[in-house]
């Protein structure tokens, strides 16, 4: 199967040289060797290695074939073999069609303790659920920049979804799938990787399309969070959105690659607009396209709701959950009291006059 060469995650100063050397689709390039294509573009070595990897990666041919020649009808079938990967509150699947879907991604937006975290941590287990309960049965690879991967909290959701499980077996096959799903299981099957800053995120990202090949049990890839990385370039705003327009596309090509989802966090920031001041998700508009779904987890007084702001294929829909100690799940009404309401205070995070992370 081939691409253009133009498609390929490279830089623009590679993409032209390609161009120029007469190098259009992938599988012009599939028989070179580095030294060779070094020789044929003027590309250093170094450049010509990354261009293959990149066309053995994303649509040379191989396990990670670019889909682009498929039919609509191939793709429909492709995407309901899929499944969702479920949040553990049913109001919310509901909104999303299932769940947050595998092979998207989802982007999920809030202020500082809305539950982002906590609802990662609950996908990262969720992700592990085994099919015969409707699950996906994946294991999942856990990007963690902000230091919130926090074991114990993992632990006691995995055991609150180990236990969900076995009290809902009923036949033989589930009976015998909770004797493999357990806490244990659960946390063996998360790949956890800090990274401190962008420099080790954008190098995280690169060597996953080889990880993820080596772990093709892999359906779900978080970021948490993409912005926290990027708040040093909040000056460079022009090397900033060019290196997040790298990601989203390494991010997109993963996810339909690899057949994962990718959910990744991001911070709301405060831009003034017509001399008033919004809250809105960090990073920028153009950012905005590169999730296919946008999740907003916002405080309505004491009330925790959640709202797919962005999506081809969902209504705008806003839903309450609330954050237990089993993890994230839909809301009781009993409402706390008042004096129990957290509060969103927009006018402190106004200490950098241009976009402020909270
Ligand atoms: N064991 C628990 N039981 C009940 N609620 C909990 C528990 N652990 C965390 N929470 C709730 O989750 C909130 C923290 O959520 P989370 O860490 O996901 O926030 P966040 O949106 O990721 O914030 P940040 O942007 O600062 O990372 C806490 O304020 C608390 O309300």
């Amino acid at each position: 199967m081939q691409r253009p060469v133009s498609s390929l995650p490279l830089s623009q100063a590679v993409r032209l040289k390609l161009g120029s050397a007469g190098f259009q689709l992938t599988s012009d390039l599939q028989d070179f060797k580095p030294d060779k294509l070094s020789k044929e573009t003027g590309l250093s070595e170094e450049e010509a290695v990354e261009v293959l990897k990149a066309v053995k990666g994303g649509g040379g041919g191989g396990s990670g074939d670019f889909s682009a020649s498929l039919t609509a009808l191939e793709l429909l079938q492709k995407e309901e073999e899929l499944r969702s990967i479920v949040t553990f509150s049913s109001q919310l699947d509901e909104s999303l069609g299932g769940g947050i879907p595998v092979g998207k991604i989802t982007e999920v937006c809030g202020v500082p303790g809305i539950g982002k975290t906590q609802l990662c941590l609950q996908l990262a287990v969720d992700v592990q659920v085994p099919q015969c309960f409707g699950g996906v049965e994946g294991q999942v690879m856990f990007i963690d920049t902000e230091g919130s991967f926090l074991l114990q909290r993992v632990t006691d959701i995995a055991a609150a979804a180990v236990r969900h499980c076995s009290l809902l077996a009923e036949d033989d096959e589930q009976r015998a799938a909770t004797e493999t799903f357990t806490v244990e299981t659960v946390l063996s099957n998360i790949f956890l990787v800090r990274c401190h800053d962008h420099v080790e995120l954008l190098a995280e990202l690169h060597l996953l399309p080889d990880f993820l090949s080596q772990h093709p049990k892999i359906r779900l890839l978080v970021i948490d969070s993409v912005a926290f990385p990027f708040r040093l370039l909040f000056d460079e705003l022009s090397q900033r959105t060019r290196l997040l327009n790298g990601v989203g596309q390494q991010l997109i090509t993963m996810a339909i690659n690899y057949n994962i989802s990718v959910v990744i966090t991001n911070q709301m920031t405060t831009r003034i607009r017509d001399g008033q001041s919004h809250i809105v998700p960090a990073l920028g508009e153009c950012w905005g396209h590169a999730p296919t779904i946008r999740l907003l987890l916002q405080w309505e007084g004491s009330r925790r709701l959640a709202t797919i702001f962005k999506s081809p294929c969902h209504m705008e829909t806003m839903v309450q959950y609330q954050i237990t100690p089993e993890g994230f799940r839909d809301a009781d009404q009993s409402e706390m009291p008042q004096s129990k309401q957290p509060r969103m205070d927009t006018d402190q995070s106004a200490a950098d006059p241009k976009e402020t992370s909270s």
